[in-house]
């Protein structure tokens, strides 16, 4: 039987992390992070997929793509506070999907505060670095079981 595939989808600059804002985002990179995710979905019995992009409407194509999968973790980066064409796709698709944020978003400027992915989300994760892909990619994989 194929294992249930959760996509781990990230938005604007994500290709950046390691090297952009370390104090904010940390050391690690996206390589480091698909490492990480691929190593957890081998022990859930999951198969991820990783895919960024800088371009909102390629994002947009990705969560089309997704639909009939497990799940999808996803950081959209800054798409998060402006994307109703985001928020469409994903409430569109109907895969259940958890919002994760490298950063507190709370502890920066205010228009960080506002998600339009928030209320859809079977959870959010903000704050807790980049542990939060794999907290993401745990829930997807305990709500396929239940
Ligand atoms: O690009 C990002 C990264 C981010 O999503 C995070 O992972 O903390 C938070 C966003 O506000 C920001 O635009």
């Amino acid at each position: 039987m194929t294992r249930p595939t959760i996509a781990v989808l990230n938005g604007p600059n994500l290709n950046l992390l390691g090297t952009r804002e370390p104090e904010l985002y940390g050391a690690a990179t996206l390589s480091d992070i698909q490492a990480r995710c691929e190593q957890v979905a081998a022990g859930l019995d999951v198969q991820v997929e990783l895919f960024q992009s800088n371009h909102e409407g390629a994002l947009v194509d990705e969560i089309q793509r997704r639909r009939g999968d497990a799940g999808i973790v996803l950081n959209a980066g800054a798409y998060t506070h402006t994307s109703v064409a985001i928020r469409d796709a994903l409430a569109a698709v109907q895969v259940p999907f958890v919002e994760v944020h490298v950063s507190n978003v709370f502890a920066r400027e205010d228009f960080r505060h506002h998600s339009y992915l928030s209320d859809l989300a079977a959870g959010v994760i903000v704050g807790c670095g980049v542990d939060g892909y794999e907290f993401a990619l745990r829930r997807l994989a305990a709500l396929t079981r239940v």
